[in-house]
């Protein structure tokens, strides 16, 4: 199976419902009224995006009987306090379809926009063919003005066979901790992999791909560490204790979103490391599309016992403990040091 026609739809998908998130982001950036505390901005680019990716994704397949696993529902904007949200969300989606130009449809309605969101209710499973989406990965960074992720991949029979990440506002170049980037770097990058076929990425705005790899390095002297940029959604004293025992020596570099996993492919850093707080459940649509971009490039994502993802189980992941990336090489030390570590923790208790 090349997945060939499929993978040109995501690309299409994510990188219009980057630009939709760009505006949207830009808007929110300029504005003076905007309350920090408001978060209506990220919902409405947060249903613009989904809504985009379905509509994108049944035009381009042609196919009106695909399983959708997205983030989320359209419950809120079928309410009466939801409807000028609807109606700014329409007009979004179809402002942007009309920017690309290669769209014969008139105008959605307000109703196609629901029922494109509504799509996202799948339950994924081991059979069959199932797209997951984050419409918006990395919400608290889109509201800082920072990372942020279009995560879209394929699930075939339960395995991930294909995967895009579009992130508007990572440098082109490299983010690791020891290169000097400026604010006058070119941003906004699109990652995309197929299974077998390695890893590409190129700007957003369509430059010709190249192909990533991860770092080859194994001292992990030279490894810099990636990890969540909220310290409420990883705990940044163990990956430091971990980090510490391997002797990784750069500070860790924290951002959001799975542009994490695109920065990794492309050889910034060496690790990747996640261990939500207890209790926390991963979902799918967080880790599919960056899983594949990193192995694909040449990396392992496994769990924190050395175990591959499993994104069969339907919209959870079933996890132990946290998730691992780096590479091959680095890999046999890196899990020794995360079991030293967690026995250290599960001691301590
Ligand atoms: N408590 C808790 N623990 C662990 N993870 C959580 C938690 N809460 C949320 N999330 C999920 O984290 C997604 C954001 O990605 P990251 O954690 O990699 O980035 S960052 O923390 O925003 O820096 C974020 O994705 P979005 O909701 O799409 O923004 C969540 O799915
Ligand atoms: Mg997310």
């Amino acid at each position: 199976m090349s997945y060939e026609k499929e993978l040109a739809a995501a690309n299409k998908a994510a990188s219009l419902a980057a630009r939709l998130c760009q505006k949207v982001q830009k808007e929110l950036l300029q504005s003076d009224v905007q309350s920090k505390s408001d978060k209506s901005p990220v919902t409405v680019a947060d249903y613009g995006s989904q809504a985009l990716v379905s509509f994108v994704l049944e035009n381009e397949l042609s196919s009106e009987s695909f399983s959708l696993v997205a983030e989320e529902d359209s419950g809120d904007l079928r309410k009466e306090s939801g409807q000028e949200t609807l109606q700014r969300i329409t007009k979004l989606v179809n402002d942007t379809l009309l920017s690309d130009g290669s769209f014969s449809v008139s105008s959605l309605t307000t109703e196609d926009v629901l029922r494109a969101i509504d799509r996202g209710k799948s339950e994924g499973g081991s059979h069959g063919r199932h797209w997951v989406l984050d419409p918006i990965d990395g919400t608290k960074g889109f509201l800082r003005g920072d990372q942020y992720a279009i995560a879209l991949a394929l699930l075939d029979e339960g395995k991930v066979v294909l995967g895009v990440l579009a992130c508007p506002n990572l440098p082109l170049v490299s983010i690791s901790g020891d290169s000097q980037h400026s604010s006058h770097d070119e941003v906004g990058c699109l990652f995309f992999a197929k299974v077998g076929a390695g890893t590409y990425m190129q700007s957003l705005d369509g430059s010709s791909p190249k192909k990533v790899h991860v770092s080859t390095t194994e001292n992990p002297e030279e490894a810099s560490l990636f990890e969540s940029f909220e310290a409420a959604h990883s705990l940044h004293d163990l990956s430091s204790s971990i980090t510490k025992k391997l002797g990784v020596k750069a500070p860790p570099v924290r951002i959001d979103s799975q542009a994490k996993y695109g920065a990794l492919s492309r050889g910034d850093g060496a690790i990747y490391l996640r261990f939500p707080h207890k209790g926390y459940r991963e979902k799918i649509w967080d880790h599919a599309a960056g899983c594949i971009v990193v192995t694909e490039a040449g990396g392992v994502v496994t769990d924190a016992a050395g175990n591959p993802l499993d994104f069969s189980q339907g919209r959870y992941l079933n996890l132990d403990t946290g998730i691992i990336v780096t590479n091959q090489k680095l890999m046999p030390s890196l899990l020794k040091a995360v079991r030293e570590s967690l026995d250290e923790k599960n001691s301590s208790l």
